[in-house]
């Protein structure tokens, strides 16, 4: 067990960014015993094995015994390329894993939604390789940016088509999420009538109808007003599996994601556990704006 503990700590800790000393704080434990745990002179107790899985995000069996199962890496993506009338996406390189919470951040035509479009299988790439654990059929939820509803269907008769294709229905859970996203008193309106907000609401409200292994939203609270987007942060702290979220809600990200994806030049110019960035005393919008626009290196 314990090389392969070993192994594992030293693999899953770079992966998640964190030196051997943030660990040690977030462990109340010496940097010493992390490095001892790690050169395989001695373990840790079963206390301390648990709170490292939960920092790591796999299960305890993966940390001490290696054994990858699919809810650990969900998509690999290796040197993807993709251009329209200029290179967009040039050589991204990216493994997602299914307690991921991401937020994918970028300037405006970084190249987010194109990267977000090859994962969930909307584009092709010219290049490059995506492998996915995930199947799109049944475990993989999409927001995209446009929302893409249909107009001449009432909200209900909506909400009630996507949750037969989902294989969710009942009508007392459709009732009930109608009500929760707030869309009650518009149930029997026709979707081409509903407001911007609305229809942004009605889309997350069928992107979360069935569970999913992956859930990638893109742009999800632009145009909702203030309780929605609230509303909006809060259950999505509650949904299970791997999110990735295209936002420039910089407030919230501190709050609800554990690592950050900023899209530079093409390339994944950052990788980093939202952790690592608050031991820094740096917020997200502050590293935001220091990475996106410097050269700066998070060590
Ligand atoms: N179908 C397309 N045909 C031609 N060019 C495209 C197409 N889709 C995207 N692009 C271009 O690719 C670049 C990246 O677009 P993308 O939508 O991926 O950026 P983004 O990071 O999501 O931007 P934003 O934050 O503004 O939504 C942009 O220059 C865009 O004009």
């Amino acid at each position: 067990m314990q090389n392969i503990f070993s192994h594992q700590l030293i693999t899953l800790r770079r992966r998640k960014n964190l030196s051997q000393n943030d660990l040690a704080r977030k462990l109340y434990v010496s940097r010493q015993s992390i490095s001892k745990w790690e050169n395989g002179e001695t373990e840790p107790g079963i206390d301390k094995l648990i709170t490292l899985s939960e920092i790591l995000g796999v299960d305890l069996d993966f940390l001490l015994l290696g054994k990858e199962n699919l809810n650990d890496l969900i998509i690999k993506i290796s040197d993807l390329k993709k251009s329209f009338t200029q290179p967009v996406l040039n050589g991204i390189t990216l493994n997602i894993y299914g307690k991921d919470r991401i937020a994918l951040l970028g300037s405006n035509g970084a190249g987010k939604s194109t990267l977000a479009k090859m994962i969930y299988g909307e584009l092709t790439p010219d290049s490059g390789s995506i492998t996915s654990h995930v199947n799109n059929t049944d475990s993989l939820n999409v927001m995209p940016q446009e929302d893409v509803l249909m107009g001449d269907l009432k909200v209900i008769e909506h909400v009630q088509l996507a949750a037969l294709i989902d294989q969710v229905y009942s009508k007392a859970f459709i009732a009930q999420m109608i009500s929760k996203f707030r869309l009650e008193k518009q149930k029997n309106t026709y979707v081409s009538k509903l407001s911007g907000g609305q229809k942004r609401r009605l889309s997350l409200l069928l992107a979360l109808l069935r569970e999913s292994k992956l859930l990638l939203l893109d742009e999800p609270t632009v145009g909702m007003d203030l309780s929605s987007i609230d509303f909006f942060w809060r259950y999505l702290d509650h949904i299970g599996g791997c999110v990735i979220t295209i936002t420039h809600d910089f407030n919230q990200i501190d709050k609800y994601f554990s690592r950050v994806l900023l899209l530079k030049d093409g390339k994944i110019a950052q990788d980093v556990a939202v952790d690592t960035i608050h031991s820094h005393n740096q917020t997200i919008e502050q590293w935001y704006r220091q990475y996106n626009d410097g050269e700066a290196q998070i060590q």
